[in-house]
């Protein structure tokens, strides 16, 4: 059966003609491009996903169909899906079922087209951009009032969406093993490969909802505290960067990702901006601007924090430095204190998908927690 037509409109007006993948129906988000050639059951259950529809850049998507064992969250999560060209066999030993039936069983509306290229180069051009997806009867209406709706929909820029896809419920992690150090990881739509790489050495971790205070963070009395990645824009997460502001008062040993990295930023009074597409792929050079090593990381972020790159600034915690740049584009890559026990990264080193060379971050999170005891 031919899939039926499906159109996605972008708000300055430049449209592709594709056909329905996943669900029938209208969807809208922020147009963002993904450069992962795997990974992309990971890519859609990742919370920070939320409210952008997501573009692949590799040709082949679905190949591997859909299983139980690599979602990042308990659903997928990104408004829409663009793909190429759907695999028409889903061909792997874990396989539970197909990619498309299960964007259809969530209602999660897709297109494949042709042209993922030129839409790549045209983000890459003009920048991420609001967009809609329409398919079945949601796309017999005029382009131009289509249209009229994708510019309606809400921004990404002065979106606060962490706490809508955060936990409700404190619940635990076990560590796996022997426990050795209890950690408070504060979610503003935690990837579940991150807490099971702190349970892999020994870490017990707490998922606290984005909600919570310091108060009751530190009423926990963690060895190190953590904030998670998670979408919508850092300038609106005044709750957690208070939050995190005690924590640091506190004095306790703090790692943050991605998110957690940008709200970290904030606490030390740096602002952040949106930058024009983002980052968002499995390859993206990142320097340790001490050791001059290079890191080949996961990314998935869409903002970045201003800091100043050329040494030390002094921060209300002390001095302060730039840990890690993009090598692609100069952003900042990453933050920490000269003299307490606390950096972040805006990239993943949980890295799922994506390759491992950044997993020694988790290490230095032990080791200043290790310190601390
Ligand atoms: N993965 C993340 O934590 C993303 C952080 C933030 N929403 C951004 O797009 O920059």
């Amino acid at each position: 059966m031919t899939p039926p037509p499906a159109l996605l409109v972008l708000e300055d007006g430049r449209t592709f003609a594709g056909v329905a993948y996943g669900a029938e129906g209208e969807t809208f988000g922020e147009m963002v491009f993904n450069t992962g050639m795997t990974g992309y059951q990971e890519t859609l259950t990742d919370p920070s996903y939320a409210r952008q529809i997501v573009a692949m850049t590799a040709p082949h998507i679905g190949n591997t169909g859909v299983n139980d064992e690599d979602p990042e969250s308990s659903r997928i999560q990104v408004a829409g899906y663009v793909v190429r060209e759907p695999a028409r066999v889903a061909s792997n030993w874990r396989a539970t079922g197909s990619l498309g039936s299960a964007l259809r069983a969530q209602g999660v509306v897709g297109i494949a087209i042709t042209g993922t290229r030129a839409l790549t180069r045209h983000l890459r051009d003009r920048g991420a951009m609001r967009a809609g997806i329409f398919s079945g009867d949601a796309a017999q209406a005029p382009v131009d009032e289509l249209l009229r709706r994708v510019q309606e929909s809400p921004q990404m820029a002065g979106a606060s969406l962490a706490e809508e896809v955060a936990t409700k419920e404190a619940y635990v992690v076990p560590a796996i093993g022997e426990k050795r150090f209890t950690v408070a990881a504060v979610d503003l739509g935690i990837k579940g490969m991150t807490p099971h790489r702190m349970a892999e050495r020994g870490v017990e971790v707490h998922v606290l909802p984005a909600t919570v205070t310091a108060e009751d963070i530190l009423a926990l009395d963690p060895d190190g505290v953590f904030f998670s990645n998670g979408p919508g824009d850092p300038e609106t997460a005044d709750h957690q960067v208070a939050a995190l502001r005690g924590v640091l008062d506190a004095g306790r040993p703090f790692f943050g990702i991605c998110f957690g990295n940008q709200i970290f930023g904030r606490a030390l009074g740096l602002g952040t901006y949106k930058l024009r597409f983002g980052h968002r792929g499995v390859n993206q050079p990142v320097q340790d601007v001490r050791t001059g090593k290079v890191e080949i990381s996961a990314h998935n972020h869409g903002f970045a924090v201003d800091a100043p790159k050329d040494g030390p600034f002094d921060t209300p915690y002390g001095r302060a430095e730039v840990s890690h740049v993009n090598l692609n584009d100069g952003c900042v890559e990453g933050l920490r204190l000269l003299d307490r026990p606390a950096f972040s990264v805006q990239y993943h080193p949980e890295a799922a998908a994506g390759p491992h060379d950044a997993s020694g971050l988790f290490d230095q999170f032990v080791s200043i927690m290790e310190a601390g005891k």
